[in-house]
């Protein structure tokens, strides 16, 4: 008989063996990019920060002063009691900034994409989703009990076909993917996704968790077009926690009755509400601001010779989880933490560095990095 520990011991040795296991490390995050690890001191160019709101003091005195007025957690569901008076201020906020009718703010982007899409879709609908949607959003499709039909990365044709071959036979259809790629850090093509997604009467979702906040002066991927579901997260760029969908009011009203992981959850506490709003006026004030993390993204690009980046993420894939790990090694003990990503959070061969620059990264730093990155991992790769 195997006994849990046993089953436990052996799982982890295999993850070892394949150098597939993670360990977590203790990470004291101090002012801008810079982090303590271990006693050393590490600039990262790993944080979803990318503003780097989370330490920017107005938003920490908005959370300082929203746990004084209203406690340090919501108490209940936001259904039940829960439901302070910063919600409202948050939602309509979000709405203001992508242009949507209404908002509703969820305990964190992973719950959001697990309660909306299941709310919305079930068995007899169909689902299309991108190859390289984010994990959170085939666990709420999955949820859903809906066919899922699954297109190449961006591929419009692809999808084009997929939609031809199956949407007459489901009830409703939906088309997910990621606004931006979190791991490759392209953009979808929204626009013409939109316009294919309607020609086939199915509702396209977009999914902004790293759009919001840097790209198209921070109001996100989906700017500029009538995206009937726009998902997002309020944990990167906003520098806080939580997850929304900026939809119509009556869209809204129906996930508040219907998405169970906003149902059945206790509201987010007063303060990562109060820092939220702040961060949000903050990104709708500042455009510069707001454009720093895509431009330092390309200047590094640029030294580098590599495509320009669309985004402030800059994937390096390097093939093997071993070849990716020795190359984080390097950079860790020259000072830089970019972290090595490996699967399943991305397909296999295709481990990789992940970088991910934020507006107050100095140029100087940006460039020591390239040069480290050409002369000790590209001469190697
Ligand atoms: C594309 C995407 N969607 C959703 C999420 C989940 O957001 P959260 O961290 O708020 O749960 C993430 C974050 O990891 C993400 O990268």
């Amino acid at each position: 008989m195997t006994t849990l520990d046993q089953f436990a011991t052996d799982k982890l040795a295999r993850l070892e063996a394949g150098a597939l296991r993670r360990r977590l490390r203790p990470t004291a995050r101090a002012a801008g990019a810079v982090l303590e690890r271990d006693g050393q001191r590490l600039i990262s160019f790993s944080c979803n920060d990318y503003l780097n709101l989370s330490t920017h003091p107005a938003v920490i005195d908005a959370a300082i002063d929203a746990a004084r007025r209203h406690g340090a957690g919501a108490g209940a569901s936001r259904l039940v009691t829960g439901d302070h008076p910063l919600y409202c201020a948050l939602e309509a906020r979000l709405a203001a900034l992508k242009q949507t009718e209404d908002a509703v703010v969820f305990g964190s982007g992973f719950l959001a994409n697990t309660g909306i899409i299941p709310a919305l879709m079930a068995r007899e609908d169909a689902i299309f989703v991108d190859e390289l949607a984010h994990a959170c959003i085939w666990a709420g499709a999955r949820l859903s009990g809906a066919a899922l039909h699954v297109f190449r990365h961006n591929d419009l044709a692809h999808l084009a076909e997929l939609l031809a071959a199956h949407r007459q036979a489901a009830r409703h259809a939906m088309v997910v993917t990621d606004g931006v790629f979190s791991m490759d850090g392209d953009l979808a093509p929204v626009g013409e996704m939109l316009a294919l997604a309607k020609a086939h009467d199915a509702w396209l979702m977009t999914d902004d968790a790293h759009g919001i906040g840097v790209i198209n002066e921070g109001r996100g991927s989906a700017h500029g077009h009538d995206v009937p579901l726009q998902m997002g997260t309020l944990s990167k760029a906003v520098g806080s926690y939580g997850g929304y969908l900026c939809a119509s009011h009556v869209v809204c009203e129906l996930i508040r009755n219907r998405a169970r992981s906003f149902v059945y959850t206790t509201g987010l506490p007063p303060a990562v509400v109060g820092a939220s709003i702040a961060a949000l006026d903050l990104i709708a004030t500042d455009p510069a601001m707001c454009a720093a993390p895509l431009a330092h993204a390309r200047r590094f690009c640029a030294a580098l010779g590599l495509p320009p980046a669309e985004s402030p993420i800059v994937p390096l894939l390097l093939g093997t989880a071993e070849r990716a790990l020795a190359a984080q090694a390097v950079l860790e003990a020259a000072g830089f933490l970019v972290a090595a990503i490996r699967p399943p959070t991305v397909p296999e061969g295709t481990a990789r560095l992940r970088f991910a620059f934020t507006a107050c990264h100095a140029p100087d730093d940006i460039d020591r990095l390239a040069q480290l990155v050409h002369d000790r991992i590209l001469v190697t790769a």
